[in-house]
């Protein structure tokens, strides 16, 4: 986008003039000597992706169709009151937050409903919605009317411009992930995750990186999804992440914002201290991705092994998860919006 700084540009300068949030260099350090551990037991690599139970396993256009109707609706899961949860039940399990979503779609998929396909849901109705997506708790999926306009938007889209499916807005760009980047916050504007501070216009492009990482991962970095300048795609700016870095110590908040986060405090989209938050974050893994990348080729054993900001930003996200306990004290930042 004309006259918008990239993500990694955004994000050094938010870190350089921030008040509230901080990087640490020590926490970032620790991060690093985790990520080191992982690569050293080989537990590291494009291939965690499929591990997921409920993402696709091939890597053909249906697991292309997949990832861009599941990212196209992956933002704001949390709930207010953490006894009323949206819940899918699939594959014998109950699943919450954004594994609820990918236990939707499976679900559909499993019942004969052809939800990946844009003829589907350019034009879904409420009813068809809830009943798609429909809950196995007392909770619905929160944000129902955006995410319905944001499938609208992005069906559209891709009938009239792309014959249906966004491989081909993939086959237009070369195996660039920065030319699919911005083709997709051009084309589809739910994806254009973008702020403005201290006079600049920022980005984040939350969706849009992560949807490209979704198509790296899924495609194992073959086909469809590979791309020559992957590495050059950045953590995601969620909510999740920044309590995973607030938990190792590579940010800090001040007392203030601190304060405003234990008190559920309601932020809106720009926000100053939002956007301190998400520039921040994608700043420190940023610096975790060069600790690691210096320590990894100053030992012959580990030297040039496979590790960017998506693998970090994966590894963080899913250990976040599977300590849910551990870092429940500490509060991450509610906001309801599409871009995350
Ligand atoms: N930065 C970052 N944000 C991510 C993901 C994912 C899912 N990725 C999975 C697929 C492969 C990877 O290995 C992951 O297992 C969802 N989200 C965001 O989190 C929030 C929901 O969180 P919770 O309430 O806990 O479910 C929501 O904003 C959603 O948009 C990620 O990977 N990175």
């Amino acid at each position: 986008m004309a006259g918008v700084m990239s993500p990694r540009d955004s994000a050094r300068l938010i870190a350089e003039t921030a008040k509230d949030v901080t990087v640490d260099a020590v926490g970032v350090g620790k991060v690093a000597e985790l990520i080191m551990d992982l690569v050293k037991k080989q537990s590291f690599s494009v291939k965690m992706w499929k591990e997921h139970e409920l993402n696709p396993k091939t890597m053909d256009k249906a697991a292309v169709d997949w990832v861009f109707l599941a990212d196209t609706l992956n933002f704001s899961f949390w709930s207010a009151d953490d006894q009323k949860k949206y819940v899918v039940k699939y594959g014998g399990k109950e699943h919450t937050g954004y594994w609820s979503l990918c236990a939707a779609i499976n679900r559909a998929l499993d019942e004969g409903v052809k939800i990946t396909d844009p003829m589907f849901y350019a034009n879904i109705s409420k009813d068809k919605f809830l009943e798609v997506f429909r809950s196995d708790s007392d909770t619905e999926i929160p944000m129902v009317d955006e995410r319905i306009e944001v499938l609208h938007e992005a069906g559209k889209v891709l009938l009239e411009s792309y014959n249906g499916s966004f491989v081909n807005c993939i086959k237009q760009c070369d195996k660039s992930a920065q030319k699919l980047l911005q083709l997709i916050v051009t084309k589809f504007p739910a994806y254009r995750d973008t702020a403005t501070y201290n006079g600049k216009e920022v980005s984040f492009y939350k969706r849009a990186q992560i949807l490209i990482a979704d198509i790296w991962g899924a495609c194992e970095g073959k086909g469809l999804g590979e791309f020559t300048d992957i590495d050059t795609i950045t953590m995601f700016a969620d909510y999740r992440i920044p309590q995973a870095l607030v938990y190792f110590g590579a940010l800090k908040y001040s007392n203030t914002l601190m304060e405003k986060l234990k008190k559920d405090t309601m932020m809106k989209t720009g926000d100053r201290e939002e956007v301190e938050i998400r520039g921040c974050s994608i700043w420190a893994t940023e610096l975790v991705r060069d600790e690691a990348r210096k320590r990894l080729d100053a030992d012959p054993e580990t030297k040039g092994a496979e590790i960017n900001a998506i693998l970090i930003d994966h590894y963080l996200w899913d250990y976040r998860r599977d300590h849910a306990d551990k870092m429940a004290h500490i509060p991450f930042h509610k906001i309801r919006c599409i871009y995350y």
